[in-house]
């Protein structure tokens, strides 16, 4: 199978680089495509050993796959560029913050196969979480081949596109909430005299532990905490001056703020007049 990404941002390496260490695709298989002015991301893409052009047609005639992997305000820029060379063969996946899969259709070539995903950039060393949801003219297959490239690269699951927000709101942007914990944990550490680089291992192998055991064990997260907190001990003080902080609470309204973020993206970022050219 021959991948295509156009752009060649973060995300785009970070699935590249986990496909590519999954051992499942290798190198020359991908290309990817970023504008002319962008020779950064093209060069940190052939230090990969990809393919690259700053022509997006080019990718889709050399692709099967094409992944639409820029910011939401490109997207219809892009579409228009490729749609000429696209062909019902082509799968084509949108990562981009809250386009509908209505509206990528719209600007593609009628029949096009569109499937909707929201990665995120723990897929760079294949722990990824990634939701997917399926447009109107994919064929039969078409989920099974998203869901085999995609969980080379970690955790995937089809769901309705209404998800699809709220995933992006979750797991599409919890690693930025996670990585300020671990930064947060260290600096706690290095407060109470742990060297730095050690504090920060210790913050990410906890968060790591805590991760797996949810995952392996299938018990509750509520029990799990319960276990670590000894009546009087240090982890229930611990626990205290965070909920005194609103912990759950602030959780639960960032994923609620980057959802309605994502919703609203996808309401401004194309022009109203959506195109729709016949194959
Ligand atoms: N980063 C993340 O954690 C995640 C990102 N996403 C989504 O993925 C998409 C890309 O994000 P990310 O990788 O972070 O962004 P980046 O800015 O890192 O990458 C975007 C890339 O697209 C390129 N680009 C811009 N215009 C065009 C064009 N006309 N044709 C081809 N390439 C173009 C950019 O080039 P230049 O820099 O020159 O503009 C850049 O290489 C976004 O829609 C984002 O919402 C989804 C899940 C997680
Ligand atoms: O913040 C963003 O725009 C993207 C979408 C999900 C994670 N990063």
């Amino acid at each position: 199978m021959k991948i295509g990404f156009i752009g060649a941002g973060k995300m785009a390496q970070a699935l590249a680089r986990g496909l590519i260490n999954s051992g499942r695709i290798t190198a020359e298989n991908i290309i990817a495509s970023s504008p002319k002015r962008d020779e950064l991301f093209l060069e940190q893409c052939k230090s990969m050993g990809l393919n690259t052009t700053h022509e997006n047609a080019e990718v889709v005639q050399k692709s099967d796959v094409i992944f639409l992997a820029v910011k939401p305000v490109h997207v219809s820029k892009v579409a228009s560029e490729i749609a000429p060379a696209l062909s019902k063969e082509h799968l084509v996946v949108s990562i981009a913050l809250g386009i509908t899969i209505r509206n990528i259709e719209s600007l593609l070539p009628t029949k096009s196969r569109v499937v909707r995903v929201m990665p995120n950039t723990p897929s760079v060393v294949r722990a990824g979480a990634s939701a997917f949801a399926m447009g109107s003219a994919c064929r039969d297959g078409d989920a099974e081949t998203v869901e085999r490239l995609l969980s080379t690269v970690g955790f995937a699951v089809e769901v309705p596109e209404i998800q699809i927000d709220p995933v992006t709101g979750l797991s599409g942007s919890g690693p930025s909430y996670m990585f300020s914990v671990i930064e947060g944990l260290a600096d706690g550490g290095v407060k109470v005299g742990l060297p730095r680089d050690l504090a920060i291992k210790l913050a990410a192998y906890t968060l790591l532990g805590a991760a797996k055991m949810v995952l392996e064990t299938g018990i509750h997260p509520a029990q799990l905490k319960d276990d670590v907190q000894s009546p009087g001990g240090s982890s229930v003080y611990g626990m205290h001056k965070l909920e005194s902080g609103g912990l759950k609470g602030i959780l639960i309204d960032a994923v609620e703020a980057a959802t309605n973020r994502s919703r609203a993206t996808g309401d401004k970022a194309l022009p109203r007049d959506f195109r729709n050219t016949e194959m």
